[in-house]
């Protein structure tokens, strides 16, 4: 970075506070060439909360489908809770737009129609449970809607259904029961198959797919699995070789689905891939119904390619009662009963009413499906960076002029960390946040801000510097330049010709370095004001004095400049907006040759 501005001076004063409104602050067309809304004070500017974060009342929320009485309680400590099952989607798409959080199972597919229809409300949909495929993360991304799930509690749940579904179909307990409940006794009709020494191959070796493999090694099986991201040690580990997966197709007296429904694995077992599988194999699915060709396993169980399958999912639920996979004799069925057991309920109603409450309460959460996962130590180290980049992005925005379209923003992290252990995510969201909130009504979290900067033609490039000394601090510095704009305060304008602010954290409080070419440095808790004048003495007072007849209090002043009595630029941080009159009284101290005020 050039560094051009010789000195740096600071002065605080304290004087007292009066209170004004932040409205129509702004000018009224914005950085991004659309007409500007106006700034509603936001109470959360201070602290870095991500999510939820201007709510006077209880929150309000949704628990649309049956949940463990533990999470209520957790839920009803905090919120709202309107408990209502079986709603209509025209139901839930009415009450939704009284709730800020939603919390469903796998029964309530959460479309874009109810986003849309909450008016922005909506904040959280938590998913007790696994499997999202039920919630249209695209439009919850689209509309700053952060998704939770409750990814371990029912692990095992699923993994012990699995093992049922396994040993049942194997002995045919289902038909025999029947059977024997009809008033037959067929011993000889029901003789089932031995799981020992046979070869089951797990198709997705994630969670609940390593405990069934674990559970079916105890059984006896040789067990095989296909996962093209499982890394091999984990399966080592459990003594199960990974394959391909025409491989595990091939070599399989047994399968057993475990991967989550996505594009990629919509219909994966199909009429091809039946082929590719010995005959007589036997099919579990304790994952989701679409991951099979429903139509292809009916002719495949005809064809006796598949001898039997047990299926606890289905492409519809409930399935049609006439549906012919259901009635075939070869196939036994149990209502999506996976996660049901008294024990996996009663943990991922905690789980997730856990992570809708920390939504809620605007933090992040470890479970989020839509927005980057930060644990919780690497987010309270960068608890004042994501402060300090929300805030750079902020003024830098307000830097450019009106009619100038931000098109291009890069950004530079000067850190002495190894470049992969600093995750830069949040704060180029929050930077985003900055640069965004300020002159549109859309409102950005980290969930939304990719997408929104995005839509806007928002390019973040991002750098990293490379410093030296010891990482004792994550970020050391951060510069934010806007490229192609004119601004409202030319010495805003770097040497290489783009709108540059820096910050750094100091004692865990953001301050702002840099503007231009000239070194600052100026504590960002308040707003700021930005006036460039030849070097001479009297400055600081003539403005200060100005401020101090209407009472407001200067935090902090500071003057960077080329060279003694040269080009300087003085940044004053008040608490509290100094009226129009005192502006403009300010901008007309002869001295001074141009002036900003940029709210934070
Ligand atoms: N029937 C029920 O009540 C329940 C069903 N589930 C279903 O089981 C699925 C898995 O759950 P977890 O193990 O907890 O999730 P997980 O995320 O721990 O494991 C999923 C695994 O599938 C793998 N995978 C992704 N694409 C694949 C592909 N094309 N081929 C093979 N593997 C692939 C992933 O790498 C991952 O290791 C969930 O997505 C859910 O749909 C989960 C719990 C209960
Ligand atoms: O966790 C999952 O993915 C499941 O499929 C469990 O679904 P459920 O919550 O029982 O409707």
């Amino acid at each position: 970075m050039a560094a051009s501005a010789s000195s740096t001076m600071l002065l605080s004063s304290k004087t007292s506070r009066a209170s004004l409104s932040w409205k129509n602050q702004l000018a009224s067309t914005s950085a991004f060439g659309v007409p500007r809304v106006s700034l509603r004070h936001r109470s959360h500017r201070q602290c870095p909360r991500f999510i939820v974060l201007s709510m006077d009342a209880k929150p309000t929320v949704l628990v649309a489908e049956k949940l463990g009485e533990a999470g209520l309680k957790l839920l009803k400590e905090f919120a709202n809770v309107d408990c209502s099952y079986n709603l209509s989607p025209e139901e839930l798409c009415t009450k939704i737009s009284l709730c800020d959080a939603l919390v469903v199972r796998s029964g309530t597919k959460v479309t874009r129609e109810i986003f849309e229809s909450s008016g922005g409300r909506l904040k959280v949909v938590g998913r007790a449970g696994v499997g999202i495929d039920n919630v249209d993360l695209a439009a919850a991304t689209e509309h700053g809607c952060l998704v939770v799930n409750a990814p371990t509690a029912n692990t095992v749940a699923a993994a012990e259904h699995g093992i049922a579904l396994l040993t049942a179909m194997a002995r045919n307990v289902a038909q025999a029961d029947a059977s024997v409940k009809s008033g037959k006794w067929l011993r000889n009709k029901y003789v089932g198959v031995s799981l020992v020494g046979k070869t089951l191959a797990v198709m997705g070796f994630g969670k609940v797919g390593s405990e069934v493999a674990r559970r079916a090694k105890g059984l006896g099986m040789h067990v095989i699995a296909h996962d093209p991201y499982a890394p091999a040690d984990r399966a080592r580990a459990i003594g199960v070789e990974l394959v391909s997966f025409d491989e595990a197709l091939a070599s399989a007296d047994f399968i057993s689905l475990h991967m989550p429904l996505t594009p990629a694995t919509k219909k994966v077992l199909n009429d091809e891939t039946f082929a590719k599988m010995k005959k007589g194999v036997r099919i579990v699915n304790v994952a989701r119904g679409g991951v099979i060709d429903e139509e292809a396993l009916v002719r495949a169980l005809d064809a006796g390619i598949v001898a039997q399958a047990a299926l606890d999912v289905f492409t519809e639920e409930p399935p049609p009662k006439d549906s012919k996979l259901i009635q075939h004799e070869n196939v036994t069925a149990t209502p999506h009963l996976g996660a049901s057991t008294t024990e996996a309920q009663e943990g991922v109603a905690i789980e997730v009413a856990e992570a809708v409450v920390g939504a809620l309460k605007g933090e992040l959460s470890a479970t989020a499906v839509n927005a980057p996962m930060v644990p919780a130590e690497v987010l309270s180290e960068l608890k004042p960076f994501v402060v300090l980049a929300e805030k750079l992005g902020r003024l830098a925005v307000q830097l450019v002029a009106g009619g100038s379209g931000v098109k291009s923003v890069k950004v530079t992290y000067g850190s002495a960390r190894a470049p992969d252990d600093l995750d830069t995510r949040l704060l180029r969201a929050m930077i985003t946040k900055g640069m965004i909130e300020p002159i549109s009504s859309v409102f950005i979290n980290l969930v939304n801000a990719d997408f929104t900067a995005k839509q806007r033609g928002l390019q973040i490039s991002e750098e990293r510097i490379l410093l030296d000394g010891s990482p004792e601090s994550p970020v050391e510095f951060i510069q934010v330049q806007i490229a192609n704009v004119e601004s409202k305060f030319a010495s805003a304008i770097s040497d290489s010709g783009e709108i540059r602010v820096v910050g750094r954290v100091k004692d865990g409080i953001p301050h702002l370095t840099k503007v231009g070419s000239f070194e600052v440095d100026v504590s960002l808790e308040g707003s700021i004001i930005l006036c460039s004048q030849v070097d001479q003495p009297g400055m600081i007072g003539k403005v200060g004095s100005v401020l101090g007849e209407e009472n407001v209090n200067v935090s902090f002043m500071s003057v960077g400049r080329i060279a003694p009595r040269k080009q300087a630029v003085m940044a004053i941080g008040v608490d509290e907006q100094p009226s129009k009159e005192s502006l403009k009284r300010i901008g007309e101290i002869p001295a001074i040759q141009e002036f900003v005020y940029l709210g934070l």
